[in-house]
């Protein structure tokens, strides 16, 4: 019996209804499976949490995580109450930079029976390789004075390992694809890290002879997602054009309630989270409609970080009939609830059983 011990983490809003959906259905893949059991253990730690104690997890909270398998996470924020880039500094960016969850890996592909906004869909099927350690998300610069003569200053941090270890990974990852790799740049705007960034792509695709390359602009990039997705197979970028192209990603599929997310560590030293792209949604929390597929793609990605894949491959079969027979929540055009959603495809996982 594989036994696999995963810290639970559904923090704010719709994380608090998408989380326990995909836990159902991943204790319904283990039935099935019959050889594999999780564990789930779950911590409150949220803004309710910060509220509470003044903190978004307590002091101790990455040794409570370090010893699980993998931590499965909803989404973090609730303005109301805590100040965005608090409460996100405060847990979710702490677990990807303390756990040298270095790379963020975000597919997307056209799903079927999601009608996809676009005109020419083409039937897609990319991933955004995103570097997620550093880059533009940074804590360091400052501010000084208030009013007519403020400044504000964000630095962004590029280091060549950091640099090369994202763009290797992509490389690595399209030479099991369609050995196509995409880099996002700016460096017609941005002066000295995106030179930086072309400099590092162009030395390390020397290394991948067999692999295709391209070099976009951000700009244009984003706007080749909505008019030519099906060019792309791998997109190395950046953590901030990394984390804007995955929402396009989403509402290109038909719903950013879809996409899937994994925070990969490396080096073995720290778990690995797996968190689907959206965020809290406090304009629909409450209501039993959110789209639970984002975070049950993530399950599946999990299950592939575990080495099952083949049950990956199956869950993920399983959710695009259950969409295809129009069992859908509102964001891609349905009427079912969050919960309808899971039964079925929980009771379709089952009948394979
Ligand atoms: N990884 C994380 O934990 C993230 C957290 N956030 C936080 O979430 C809060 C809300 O941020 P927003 O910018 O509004 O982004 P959001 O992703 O939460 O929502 C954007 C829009 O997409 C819809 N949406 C998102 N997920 C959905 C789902 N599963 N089903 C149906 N509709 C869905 C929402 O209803 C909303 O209209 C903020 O506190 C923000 O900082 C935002 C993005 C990522
Ligand atoms: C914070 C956020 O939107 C993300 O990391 O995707
Ligand atoms: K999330
Ligand atoms: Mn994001």
């Amino acid at each position: 019996m594989k036994q696999l011990e995963i810290a639970v983490i559904p923090g704010d809003g719709i994380g608090k209804e998408v989380v326990p959906a995909a836990l159902d259905v991943l204790r319904t893949i283990a039935e099935v499976h019959g050889g594999l059991q999780f564990t789930f253990v779950e911590f409150p730690w949220s803004c309710d949490y910060y509220m509470e104690h003044g903190k978004m997890m307590p002091d101790d909270g990455l040794q409570i995580l370090q010893g699980f398998a993998a931590i499965f996470l909803g989404a973090v924020g609730n303005p109301k109450l805590v100040p965005d880039h608090i409460s996100l500094w405060g847990l979710l960016l702490k677990i990807r930079r303390e756990f040298e969850q270095v790379i963020n890996i975000r597919p997307a592909k056209f799903f079927r029976g999601l009608q996809s906004p676009l005109a020419n869909p083409n039937d897609f099927d990319f991933i955004v390789v995103r570097e997620n350690s550093e880059g533009e998300y940074s804590e360091i610069g400052g501010r000084i004075h208030r009013g007519d003569d403020e400044i504000a200053i964000q630095n962004a941090v590029f280091t060549r390992k950091g640099t090369e270890r994202a763009m290797r990974y992509a490389f690595e990852l399209a030479k099991k694809r369609k050995r196509h790799v995409t880099s996002a740049t700016k460096s017609n705007g941005i002066f000295h890290t995106m030179p930086f960034w072309d400099e590092v792509f162009a030395q390390v695709k020397q290394d991948y002879p067999e692999v295709q390359t391209d070099s976009y602009h951000i700009d244009a990039l984003a706007a080749f997602f909505v008019t030519k997705p099906h060019l792309f197979d791998v997109v190395v970028a950046s953590n901030l054009f990394g984390d804007i192209l995955t929402d396009l990603g989403g509402a290109i599929m038909g719903s950013i309630g879809i996409a899937p997310a994994a925070n990969i560590n490396l080096n073995g030293k720290y778990p690995s989270m797996f968190e689907p792209v959206h965020g809290s949604a406090p304009d629909i929390y409450g209501k039993g409609i959110a789209n639970p597929i984002g975070q049950i793609w993530t399950a599946k990605l999990m299950l592939d970080h575990f080495g099952e894949d083949e049950l990956g491959s199956v869950l993920l079969k399983t959710i695009e009939d259950v969409t295809a027979d129009g069992i859908k929540t509102p964001d891609i055009g349905g009427k079912a609830t969050t919960r309808e959603v899971t039964d079925e495809i929980c009771r379709r996982l089952r009948q394979l059983a």
